[in-house]
């Protein structure tokens, strides 16, 4: 197949590879809709020659509580990743992971999925894994320097040439793809331009421009000589597991397969494909999948007909149910989600038969609790603490003044806004989450945090991270017809709402706030339960990692815009 042609390409540009550049508010309620080694000797082989009698070595050389020792020394300032005590250079422990989205906070966002590739890698890079990103660049984010990789592509039936730039931030390598068809659409950070000219309007290119992403996705872990870390240092090698997300990403298991397994390449290497949300699954024409230069084999993965029940003529192409079942294993961001998804074609959205043979794991995802602080948060002017929850009394009395004043008055603002959705998180008292479906949700838990109490329906991880009396309070399942208001489901909203206003102010009020605010809603126990799974895949050269005993401190330059 001319679909080869990938990795012949990209060999040829490995020379090029070197690099090493050190590189209580106004309304007492929010509402947002949103939807590791090599063991090399010195002349101190007397001293290897004793830890070797001491442990029994691996096949690299090291024995695995050695390795971590080490690595935990270093990370408490005992010793530098260049002062090698036993003669022995170690470059990391754990896996080489590798994920791949189209968003990644802070340099792309349009929602959770950006947050989650923000959050989680630099998480599992705590536990000692050595951890990529590879996302788009849709901007000339300033802190991500050009590699001067490059790798050449078939896309459709042209050869495109793709740019790798890079950046090393809180334990995790930054891999950026540049291509016009992200740059020169975008030009931005966030918003919905990411994925088309205006919100609801995909580009055309979209198929290619994620065929791209996943291809090049495939050659940066083979190409790129990364040097940043303290603990990992080259190449990340074959030996990886890949992390894809959601269906923009779903053909990486499909390449894999189709152009690099079958020259011997990524012989072990795993790929665990994660949905965030399943309403989104790249359906398009079934002739389209020439585009996707895939031998006829894959069509059966893709084939689809819209309508479970009642077939809906003509077929179509599924990338999503392609990523299902072609990858090694399936994840997604919550159990509740993972059961609802399994449950039936509404909310499985029609892949439910396809997930009840492959089987789903659901992970509650973390949220960046460093990000959401109120006790440092920049973007609110008074920084408080579970210990200053309260608002002042004066503020307080003007709010019970406005609702006296300007009863059924509210503001709606629907932009995307993130310094506004940070003050409005921290200054409201409740946060109103009405979703049909919500396979995680992170507001609930920026909610949390902030010591804002969700008053959320019970669907997906909102029924996995909202304990009802305790943390907020639940509102039931909702119709997950799109088309009209159930009134029943008005009437739960309303209901609700008022038992959780007959609460306020009372000492169950403040009891629930406290415990909100301490929980422990960061990746760190997430990460591990991601760890267990990705191991279990079996990569080649994988092993446990260590326990992280805290997340890399956030970046100085985080943000990253001209
Ligand atoms: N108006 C606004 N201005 C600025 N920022 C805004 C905003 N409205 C929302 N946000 C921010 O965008 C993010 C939204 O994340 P969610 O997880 O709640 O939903 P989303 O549907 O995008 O994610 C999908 O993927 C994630 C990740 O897996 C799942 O948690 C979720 O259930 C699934 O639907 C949060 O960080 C929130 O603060």
């Amino acid at each position: 197949m001319a679909s080869s042609m990938a990795a012949v390409m990209a060999s040829q540009f490995i020379s090029n590879s070197s690099y090493d550049k050190n590189g209580g508010a106004f309304s007492s309620f929010a509402t947002m809709f949103s939807s590791r080694g090599v063991a090399s000797l010195n002349n101190q082989t007397s001293v290897y020659d004793g830890l070797r009698s001491l442990n029994k070595m691996d096949s690299l050389g090291l024995e695995t509580k050695t390795r971590r020792t080490l690595m935990q020394a270093r990370r408490k300032g005992f010793c530098h990743k260049n002062y090698r005590p036993w003669g022995v250079i170690i470059c990391g422990i754990g896996m080489k992971l590798v994920f791949v989205a189209t968003e990644v906070a802070p340099w792309s966002k349009t929602g959770g999925l950006g947050d989650v590739l923000g959050g989680l890698p630099p998480a599992m890079a705590a536990n000692g894994h050595r951890v990529m990103t590879i996302s788009p660049r849709y901007d000339q984010y300033k802190d991500a320097w050009d590699t001067g990789v490059l790798v050449e592509l078939k896309v459709g039936d042209r050869i495109e040439t793709v740019r790798l730039f890079h950046c090393y931030k809180r334990g995790v390598d930054r891999v950026f793809v540049d291509h016009p068809l992200f740059l020169e659409k975008v030009w931005g950070k966030t918003g919905g331009k990411l994925y088309g000219p205006s919100t609801g309007i995909d580009y055309e290119e979209n198929q290619l421009r994620f065929c791209l992403l996943c291809l090049a996705a495939l050659e940066a872990p083979r190409v790129l000589n990364l040097n940043n870390s303290k603990y990992f240092s080259g190449l990340y090698g074959e030996d990886v597991v890949f992390i894809a997300n959601d269906w923009h990403t779903a053909l990486l298991p499909c390449y894999l397969k189709s152009i690099h397994k079958p020259n011997g390449i990524y012989k072990s290497a795993k790929v665990a494909f994660c949905i965030h949300n399943i309403a989104y699954q790249g359906r398009f024409a079934f002739p389209d999948f020439e585009l996707l230069n895939l031998p006829d084999h894959f069509m059966p993965s893709f084939d689809f007909i819209d309508g479970y029940d009642k077939p809906v003529k003509g077929r179509k192409i599924n990338w999503m149910k392609a990523g299902i079942l072609e990858s090694d294993c399936i994840l997604t961001v919550s159990p509740y989600y993972a059961a609802e998804l399994l449950s039936g074609p509404a909310k499985g959205v029609e892949l439910d038969g396809i997930l009840r043979k492959t089987g789903i794991i659901g992970i509650v995802n973390g949220m960046d609790v460093q990000e959401w602080n109120p006790a440092t948060d920049k973007y609110i002017s008074v920084n408080y603490d579970a210990t200053t929850g309260t608002g002042k009394q004066k503020m307080e009395h003007q709010l019970e003044q406005l609702e006296v004043k300007y009863p059924n008055k509210a503001r709606g603002i629907a932009k995307f806004n993130v310094p506004l959705a940070h003050m409005m998180l921290a200054g409201a008292d409740f946060i109103i989450i009405p979703s049909r479906f919500e396979p995680c949700g992170l507001i609930q838990m920026q909610g949390m945090q902030d010591g804002t109490l969700p008053i959320c329906a019970s669907t997906g991880g909102l029924v996995d991270t909202v304990k009802e009396g305790v943390t907020g309070f639940h509102m039931g399942a909702f119709s997950v017809k799109c088309d009209a208001v159930d009134p029943v489901d008005a009437a739960a909203v309303a209901s609700t709402v008022k038992r959780a206003l007959k609460v306020y102010g009372t000492p169950a009020f403040h009891e629930m706030v406290q415990n909100c605010m301490a929980q422990d809603l960061s990746w760190k126990g997430p990460a591990k339960k991601w760890e267990e799974v990705l191991l279990s895949l079996g990569a080649a050269g994988s092993e446990p990692g260590i326990d992280g005993e805290e997340i890399a401190p956030l970046a100085e330059e985080n943000v990253a815009t001209p």
